[in-house]
């Protein structure tokens, strides 16, 4: 697990700066701003379930990070949407899953898009997944790459507080929408 973590880690790195160049933003943002402190590896378990189409495994979601790296078994069940409709992400032994998280979507000013996802459960087989979350300190601030900024500026701290607030008030995660620029 160490070993997945570590490789992940260097891997999230390398991605992240790719893409950053990619839109024209310093690419060294992360190694200055993402500390192992806030970055984490996550090990979800789906247990089978005896009613698949009324459970689900993981809400449907987006990750409150810059980039996700994910692992999954054979066994099936992640989707994800794609022109308003729940694609399934075939398990392939050989590949990893990048998602990509609010605060890239934020930072590239919706180049990169943050993609909702979901779980769905199996109704006799057992699921693993492992996911290694990049973020940055709780004072970063994620700052739109444009002249013309969909999102204000705001922390991670700010964001993580927020997301909290929301699904303890509301029930579900707002996210980006808290943030864009016209609301405040
Ligand atoms: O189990 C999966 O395939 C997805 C996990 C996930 O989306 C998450 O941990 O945020
Ligand atoms: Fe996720």
């Amino acid at each position: 697990m160490e070993k997945f973590a570590s490789e992940a880690e260097a891997l999230a790195y390398k991605l992240a700066e790719v893409l950053a160049e990619k839109s024209g933003r310093r690419s060294n943002f992360f190694k200055e701003n993402c500390v192992r402190n806030t970055c984490y590896l996550r090990m979800n378990r789906y247990p089978p379930c005896p009613k698949p189409s009324e459970v689900y495994g993981l809400m449907p979601h987006t990750d409150s990070d810059f980039l996700t790296i994910l692992y999954q078994d054979q066994v099936g069940g992640l989707q994800l949407i794609k022109d308003n409709k729940w694609i399934a992400v075939k398990p392939n032994p050989r590949a990893l899953i990048i998602n990509i998280g609010d605060l890239f979507q934020a930072w590239s000013n919706d180049m990169y898009k943050s993609v909702e996802h979901r779980v769905m459960t199996n109704p006799t087989v057992e699921r693993f997944s492992t996911a290694y979350f990049l973020c940055p300190s709780y004072d970063a601030v994620i700052e739109c790459s444009s002249e013309c900024p969909a999102y204000r500026n705001f922390s991670f701290r700010e964001f993580r507080q927020q997301v909290q607030e929301d699904v303890k008030k509301l029930g579900f995660k707002v996210g980006l929408p808290r943030f864009l620029n016209h609301l405040y």
